[in-house]
């Protein structure tokens, strides 16, 4: 089986332990229900592709395997007999409607084409036919995934059956891993920018794939593949009808308005949370959170908030919550470990509602790295939050990091580990999502007037340059007031150094 053959032969690791657990799930689905009662859900998209070729490959195997039992040999080719239903409508893209029948005709399947809503489509397809159980193609970082799990009986309204979801766990990263090394034809859609497709009306390339022909200054979009961040796989979504796709301000994956500069470099933003009561009691003075804050803010990237929590689960599930909602990325250490004190893995599980399970690659490291003592039941370290953990590996590293969406969990312990880890995400920076920004353009001035004095020019220095971030602070009450301006653009910096030189005495900045 050619799908099979190309996963279980690539060096992937991750993408194989990927594909692994899918076909186990689909394995599972197909013990459990019979083929006359099971459904897959095709729709011509990237996810729904991958899903395609997945029960391609678990139906073989589960064939294969069950030949091997009941009837002694193996068989080399079996038909794909399940039923396809595909739910068409007049705002589908015609690249994507070609596609679909296209590969229905390649790989026979039997497609029911739903011309109705969801909810009625499912309601009039249950009453004609058996179905107990469809697959689906959704993935945790979907809108519609909140609170799913592998298995989901439908919402409450919606006809009875089981959503199966195979690839519940895949990253987009993984999709497009499995399409690139399984080379099977996917929509030429995803060819041209697109990186997450709905209806006509709402789907536009991906700004971040834009690019400008330095020759003849035409813009083209890049292959989705190259999308460096696949949290930002939506991008290109509900923006059609209100702004062009070079835009200057753009929607990523989690709602929020997000500021893209003329290069399509977005202003991103990190929290750090450090976990201990070892630095609430004052017994440790915390350095990396200084340290990490000096690092995000070379790249480009704003700090909006670092703060201490206790060794509690519950404080690290609060805080990580709050800030994962509002920042890009979350930056958590301390309390990692087998310890009763590491609570930190527990506290993001809680934080994003998910158990915390075994990773079998995890484990893996954990028993190269202490041996065989490290057995998948006793070892709390092996216990990641199931269906969102992302391990990023780097060969200097001895255990790879661990990423939840956007939380990335350090380990490090002191500035020298911290600098290791840090250089790795940087060079992982499709994986990691540490992706470099535009840098900031810095200027510092001295001020020998009191606060008072400083006072009112400052205001309107304020509101003539909304866009920079002008902050004061003192290093003694007798000496110089600091003002610090920052911004992306070092023209504004030096215009806002000018203009507040206009409006001070003469010698009182330096
Ligand atoms: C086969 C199938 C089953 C679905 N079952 C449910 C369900 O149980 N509950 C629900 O709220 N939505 C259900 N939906 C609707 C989806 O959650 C979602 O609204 C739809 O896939 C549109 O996604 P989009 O807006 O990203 O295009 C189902 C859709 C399909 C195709
Ligand atoms: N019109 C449809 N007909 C049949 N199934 C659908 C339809 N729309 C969505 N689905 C199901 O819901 C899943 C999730 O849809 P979603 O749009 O997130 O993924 P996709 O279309 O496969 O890929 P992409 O994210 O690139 O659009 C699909 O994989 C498919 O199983
Ligand atoms: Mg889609």
């Amino acid at each position: 089986m050619e799908i099979d053959k190309a996963i279980t032969q690539s060096d992937d690791e991750r993408l194989k332990t990927k594909y692994k657990n899918a076909i186990f799930v689909i394995r599972r689905a197909l013990a459990l229900y019979s083929i006359e009662e099971v459904a897959f859900s095709f729709n011509g998209g990237k996810d729904s592709t991958v899903l395609l070729h997945l029960l391609r490959a678990g139906h073989y195997l589960h064939q294969k395997g069950e030949s091997h039992t009941n009837q002694g040999g193996p068989i080399d080719h079996v038909e794909f007999p399940m039923r396809t239903i595909y739910f068409e409508t007049a705002s589908t893209f015609t690249e994507i409607n070609s596609f679909t029948y296209e590969t229905a005709s390649t790989y026979g399947l039997q497609m029911d084409i739903i011309r109705l809503d969801f909810k009625s489509g499912l309601e009039a397809l249950l009453k004609a036919n058996p179905v107990k159980a469809i697959f689906l193609g959704v993935r945790i970082g979907d809108p519609t995934a909140v609170g799913q799990e592998q298995f989901s009986p439908s919402s409450p309204g919606w006809p009875p059956f089981m959503r199966v979801n195979p690839i519940l766990d895949w990253s987009y990263r993984d999709v497009w891993a499995f399409l690139l090394t399984s080379k099977v034809q996917y929509c030429s859609l995803y060819d041209q920018g697109y990186t997450s497709i709905g209806s006509i009306h709402d789907t536009v390339p991906n700004d971040l794939l834009c690019t400008r022909n330095t020759k003849d200054g035409k813009i083209s979009f890049k292959p989705a593949y190259l999308l460096p961040d696949g949290r930002l796989e939506r991008a290109g979504r509900a923006r059609k009808s209100s702004a062009p796709a070079s835009a200057k301000s753009t929607a990523v994956s989690n709602g929020d308005a997000k500021a893209v500069d003329i290069n399509h470099n977005i202003l991103f933003t990190a929290s750090v949370i450090a976990v201990g009561d070892e630095f609430l009691s004052g017994t440790v003075e915390d350095k990396l959170g200084a340290s990490l804050c000096k690092k995000l803010h070379t790249l480009g990237w704003a700090v909006s908030q670092i703060s201490i929590v206790r060794n509690d689960i519950d404080s690290v599930a609060e805080e990580v919550e709050r800030r994962k909602g509002t920042s890009d990325m979350v930056f958590i250490y301390g309390a990692v470990g087998p310890l009763h004190s590491d609570v930190t893995v527990a506290g993001v599980a809680k934080a994003f509602g998910v158990r915390t399970a075994p990773d079998e690659e995890f484990e893996e490291y954990l028993r190269h790295l202490i041996g065989e003592k490290c057995s998948g039941d006793r070892n709390e370290m092996a216990q990641l939050p199931e269906g969102i953990t992302e391990l990023l590996h780097h060969e200097k590293l001895l255990m790879p990091l661990i990423k939840c969406l956007n939380v990335i969990v350090l380990s490090a312990t002191n500035i020298a580990e911290l600098d290791v880890q840090w250089n790795c995400l940087i060079e992982l920076k499709r994986s990691s999502g540490l992706l470099v920004s535009e840098p900031f353009a810095s200027k510092r001035l001295m001020l020998t007037v009191s606060d008072v004095k400083a006072a009112q020019p400052l205001s309107k220095l304020r509101l003539e340059f909304p866009d920079l971030y002008i902050g004061c602070y003192r290093e003694s009450r007798d000496g110089p007031l600091i003002v610090s301006l920052q911004g992306k653009d070092q023209a504004r910096t030096e215009a806002a150094a000018e203009a507040l030189r206009k409006k001070l005495e003469s010698g009182v900045l330096h």
